[in-house]
């Protein structure tokens, strides 16, 4: 046995040495063969007389709807005099939209718009842009560099609440269709417009409505585009280029409600534990256990696919070899907030709330989480691993509100509408790289799913990883230049709309 040794060693040494030549060289044939996904832009370009300028009086009209203070505050509660106000201002800026015999519109829930714009072709079914006309509260206020309902435009930006979510949708969009409308462009391809008025408090009273209506009148829509995940700068590791990240499905949400019910009385008489520490273990317990990585499990491992042979070394490697690299590239991810959502269902707590009075044990206390699961898990799996994380009966969980991960559209070179989408942000964005992908937080579209089968996700303007922070946050603005190009992207997308959606061949031939 012994006298073996050496020979067994060798063998040992020698597999292992053939291994990882073969692994090598799978890898590196991978990496050099693997397919590209990305099309070159098309010829039809953003040119002089196809342009809508970001011009003064654009830009004020833009100003002023952003100086509405059409908040939402909770389910229910939101700001009824401001959101008239703002929507006679609308009926007021764009004449033509409102005064076309082509035109439609009708407010539904009181508030939300609903446009629809008669196409000369009965036979194209009606597709359908979304946005909204609400937005979230202010929270620092002193910390603003413009006031907050401003409008200011200060150093190429204009900075107000609404501005990236999502009056620059609603504004653009309507500047595009008041563009067409008054150089007598009837489209052929019947278009709505759709605009909820509580999207930022779960659109159970606009966008809810709005499906409604449609889906008595028995409407089927091509295809729906909402806003969604911008064009990013640096936001996806080992891409340089601009990254158009459409969103073919959004993660699900779980919103809990934690509480503890214990023996009040007096503070100079405590028991060993309280309301407010049993909780706070239960929810320490829920942040020092995040659930499972799931990276590489749903559409978040094509978009790896989709950007891997334009990525910078050594991610171009891992991303043409996730079959080997999968747990490398989900560590990756889970390193960052932005990033960290594409790998797994999050945890957020966001609301924790207990005690009346310095000296007095508060006999509740209570917390909320908010979870947005990810595409391959499901509510009951999130609700079970929570109460297995925290293990004690004496926290209590209640649901507030939930929604499944959503289905996913169709994408890829067998899918007309996301080419379509494609070629429409390589007009505006010809050196972007375009990617589906999924929405890390939730759209009004999840009220819309039984309209249409092609539903997206997308905001047309370019975001860096520091801007991230300015959605629901402090200092919101977006670039003059950055507004030129959502006017122009919906411009292009409605004049595109009307070519036929015909199967596009486009680069390699491999099915998607
Ligand atoms: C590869 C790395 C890419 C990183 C990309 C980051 C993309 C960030 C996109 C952020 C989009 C924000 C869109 C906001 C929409 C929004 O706020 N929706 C709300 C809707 C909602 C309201 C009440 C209850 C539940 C849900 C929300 O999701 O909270
Ligand atoms: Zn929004
Ligand atoms: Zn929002």
């Amino acid at each position: 046995m012994w006298a073996n040794l050496p020979r067994i060693l060798t063998l040992v040494v020698r597999g292992f040495v053939l291994t990882l030549a073969v692994l090598t060289a799978v890898v590196v044939i991978r990496t050099v063969t693997f397919p590209s996904y990305q099309t070159s832009p098309p010829e039809c370009k953003t040119t002089d007389p196809d342009f809508i300028p970001a011009d003064e009086e654009r830009l004020a009209r833009f100003t002023s709807a952003i100086q509405f203070q059409t908040v939402s505050y909770e389910r229910g509660v939101g700001t009824p005099q401001e959101l008239a106000k703002f929507v006679r201002f609308i009926q007021k800026s764009f004449p033509t939209v409102h005064s076309s015999p082509m035109v439609r519109r009708d407010v539904v829930g009181n508030y939300s718009l609903l446009y629809r714009v008669e196409g000369s072709d009965a036979s194209l079914q009606p597709y359908m842009l979304a946005s909204h006309l609400d937005v979230v509260p202010i929270t620092e206020e002193a910390n603003w560099e413009a006031p907050p309902f401003s409008g200011q435009l200060k150093d190429g930006y204009i900075y107000g609440r609404g501005t990236i979510d999502a009056k620059h949708s609603l504004m653009g969009s309507l500047e595009a269709l008041e563009f067409l409308l008054s150089r007598r462009h009837q489209p052929k391809r019947t278009l709505y417009l759709a605009f909820g008025h509580d999207e930022e408090t779960g659109g159970h009273f606009g966008a809810k409505v709005i499906g409604d209506v449609l889906t008595q009148r028995g409407e089927k829509i091509a295809f729906i585009l909402d806003e969604g995940s911008p064009v990013g700068d640096g936001l996806a590791p080992g891409v340089s280029k601009l990254l158009a990240l459409v969103s073919v499905a959004e993660k699900g949400f779980l919103q809990l409600r934690l509480e503890v019910n214990e023996e009040g009385g007096h503070a100079s008489m405590p028991r060993s534990e309280s309301a407010i520490g049993i909780l706070s273990k239960a929810i320490s317990k829920l942040e020092d256990n995040p659930h499972p990585n799931m990276f590489g499990t749903g559409p978040e491992a094509r978009m790896m696919e989709y950007v891997a042979t334009e990525m910078t070394l050594p991610y171009r490697i891992l991303a043409s070899n996730l079959w080997l690299f999968s747990p490398l590239v989900a560590w990756v991810y889970s390193r960052k907030p932005q990033t960290n959502a594409f790998a797994r269902t999050t945890t957020a707590l966001t609301r924790f709330n207990a005690g009346v009075k310095d000296n007095v044990i508060s006999p509740e206390a209570v917390a909320v989480i908010d979870h947005r699961i990810h595409p391959m898990s499901s509510v009951e799996e999130v609700m079970e691993f929570d109460r297995k994380v925290i293990n004690d009966p004496r926290v209590k969980l209640n649901v507030i509100n939930n929604r499944p991960p959503s289905p996913t559209s169709p994408y890829g070179k067998d899918s007309p509408t996301y080419m379509m989408l494609q070629e429409t942000i390589q007009q505006i964005y010809p050196d972007a790289l375009v990617t589906p992908t999924f929405m890390v937080a939730n759209t009004d579209t999840r009220h819309y799913l039984n309209l249409s089968s092609a539903i997206y996700r997308f905001n047309p303007y370019v975001m860096t990883p520091s801007d991230l922070p300015r959605f629901h946050g402090v200092n919101e603005r977006i670039s003059v230049q950055n507004y030129e190009r959502v006017m122009n992207f919906y411009y292009h997308l409605i004049v595109n709309m009307d070519k036929p959606l015909e199967l596009k061949r486009h680069g390699h031939e491999d099915e998607l």
